[in-house]
């Protein structure tokens, strides 16, 4: 490999997602006489605009899709090569790209992501939902579709149960209650009217982030096709997009073939026993229990007993990190979650090695208020510090832990509400050692604040609160809240003034 290599850069960051983008521009702006190159396997990258710190832990930004051209331009001693990286060799230092090329490296930081955890590979009519080419094949699907079936309770599965329109839902949920990644029973019971509700009726003007897709130029062909994630392909052939983000449905018409606005059926506590094709049903003893008895594409059978035919599924369940390519050959810790191990310097187990974004886990002695969800802040939090950690690495100095790791602070927006995770949110972690004080005005607000020895230790904010600062000092202060009890969520007390 040594004698192979083609040029040897100071940086290498593989990933154009959030993670990835982010650490090139904290290493190109910190050393701009030293190489640094970015490898990614599509055209375009990820962009964080508009960055605002909101507060000490909540921060705001708009992403962009760009082509790859403007951060070379924005960065002289950045080199963007468009391949992916088909092996690494830490022995040697260097990556091997998918068209041969091999490159020697000083720091590398894997930023590849992660993609969808199918249910199943075997199915067509299993989708996932990652990047904008399996958005397009999910849209072109739903066009023709009187019904879908969605599996999970996560991120996607809400987003989607809102907004697909023209088309049957149903929902399969492994819990009591929806959303169980984000929220407890109680905020679900909160959201749960607006799946009911008449969309227009509910529908208020989006003030959530901002995400802009740009068309792809014409001649920036994508090296990867369109239904990556509906059929079975060796996850370590075909290189993914970077992940949608905040808004990623906002301009995309979610439109099934059906007049209906929004038929939303939710089935609790239940898994998929088995997928089968229509001929598969035909063939098995299924069909003869089956009440809906009409002709579908796919069927799936539900641990409840019941079983739907649908146009097609989504899995919506959870994500696998891109670790294949680097892994092979090289001594990596990978955790449960399939994540490569890094430390609280995002250091992989191998020399010179770092990690960041939805790829890694984080895997240093967490805050007590911290906790890592593969989210779009936390990519561009690790990409940034991750680009220091090699920074100080390279200039011999010492670094400390991040404060933005010190306490978990998510924004975002379910079912048109503002929604704000501040904490151990679902009291994670915490076993019986807690309470919790609620607050809520139907259709307005849910207000749920965790105690923990009398100190608060993570909120739940849905609609428009303003709670959301005076929150976040009184968990990172610990102040012993004890002798104000239920007060704390008193709506005639300001509780801003209350602190001061
Ligand atoms: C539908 C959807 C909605 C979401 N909504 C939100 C939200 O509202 N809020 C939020 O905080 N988060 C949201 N997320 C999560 C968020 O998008 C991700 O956590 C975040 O973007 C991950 O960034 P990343 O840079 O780690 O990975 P990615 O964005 O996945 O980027 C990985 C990059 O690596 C490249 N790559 C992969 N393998 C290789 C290889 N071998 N060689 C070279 N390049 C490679 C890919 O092409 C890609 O450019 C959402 C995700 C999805 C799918
Ligand atoms: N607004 C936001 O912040 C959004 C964030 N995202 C992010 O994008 C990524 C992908 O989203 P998503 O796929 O929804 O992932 P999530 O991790 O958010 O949710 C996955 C859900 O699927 C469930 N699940 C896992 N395996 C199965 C199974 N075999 N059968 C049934 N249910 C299963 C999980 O349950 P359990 O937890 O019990 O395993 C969980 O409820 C996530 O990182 C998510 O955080 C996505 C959309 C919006």
């Amino acid at each position: 490999m040594e004698g192979k290599k083609e040029k040897t850069f100071k940086f290498v960051i593989v990933g154009g997602g959030i993670a990835g983008v982010t650490c090139v521009e904290q290493l190109s702006s910190q050393f701009p006489s030293e190489d640094v190159a970015l490898f990614t396997a599509g055209p375009l990258i990820k962009a964080v605009t508009n960055y605002k710190q909101v507060s000490r832990t909540m921060e705001e930004f708009d992403v962009e899709e760009k082509p790859s051209s403007v951060l070379e331009e924005k960065f002289p001693n950045l080199t963007v090569i468009h391949s992916a990286v088909k092996s690494l060799h830490t022995h040697s230092h260097c990556v091997e790209t998918a068209d041969g090329r091999v490159f020697g490296y000083k720091k590398l930081c894997i930023c590849s992501g992660a993609r969808p955890k199918l249910l199943t590979q075997e199915n067509p009519n299993v989708l996932g939902i990652r990047d904008t080419d399996s958005v397009q094949v999910f849209q072109k699907h739903l066009s023709k579709a009187r019904r879908i079936v969605i599996v999970g309770n996560g991120g996607i599965a809400l987003e989607l149960v809102y907004e697909v329109k023209g088309c049957e839902v149903i929902w399969a949920v492994k819990d009591k209650a929806i959303g169980n990644t984000f929220f407890d029973a109680g905020a679900a019971q909160f959201l749960i009217p607006s799946l009911e509700a008449n969309k227009a009726e509910v529908a208020g003007p989006c003030k959530r982030l901002r995400y802009t897709m740009e068309e792809p130029a014409p001649d920036a062909a994508q090296t990867f096709t369109a239904d990556k994630y509906s059929r079975g392909q060796n996850p370590g052939t075909v290189e993914p997009g970077s992940a949608l983000g905040p808004d990623w449905h906002r301009g995309i018409e979610l439109q099934g073939a059906e007049q209906v606005s929004h038929r939303v059926s939710v089935e609790y506590q239940c898994e998929v026993e088995q997928i089968f094709t229509s001929e598969e049903f035909l063939l098995s003893s299924k069909q003869t229990l089956e009440a809906d008895t009409g002709s579908w594409p796919v069927y799936v059978q539900l641990t409840n007993g019941k079983t739907f035919g649908c146009d097609f599924v989504v899995s919506a369940t959870g994500v696998i990190p891109n670790t294949e390519p680097f892994v092979h050959g090289n001594n990596f810790l990978l955790a449960d979650d399939g994540g490569l191990q890094v430390d609280d310097h995002m250091r992989t187990l191998q020399p010179d090695v770092y990690a960041a974004g939805d790829v890694c886990t984080a895997c240093w002695e967490h805050s007590p208020l911290w906790q890592q969800m593969r989210l779009w802040t936390q990519a561009r939090q690790m990409g940034w510090y991750a680009g220091r950690c090699m920074a100080a690495d390279v200039l011999s100095e010492s670094i400390e832990l991040d404060f933005c790791f010190e306490l978990f602070s998510h924004v975002t927006k379910f079912f048109n509400y503002k929604v704000v995770l501040l904490g151990k949110f679902n009291a994670q972690g915490l076993g019986s050692d807690h309470e919790l004080l609620v607050r809520c005005t139907k259709g307005q607000e849910y207000v749920k604040v965790v105690l923990s020895r009398g100190r608060m230790v993570g909120a739940v904010l849905i609609g428009e609160t303003d709670l959301e600062e005076t929150f976040e000092n009184l968990i990172l202060n610990q102040m012993d809240l004890t002798s104000y009890g239920e007060e704390l969520l008193n709506p005639n007390i300001d509780i801003e003034d209350y602190f001061d």
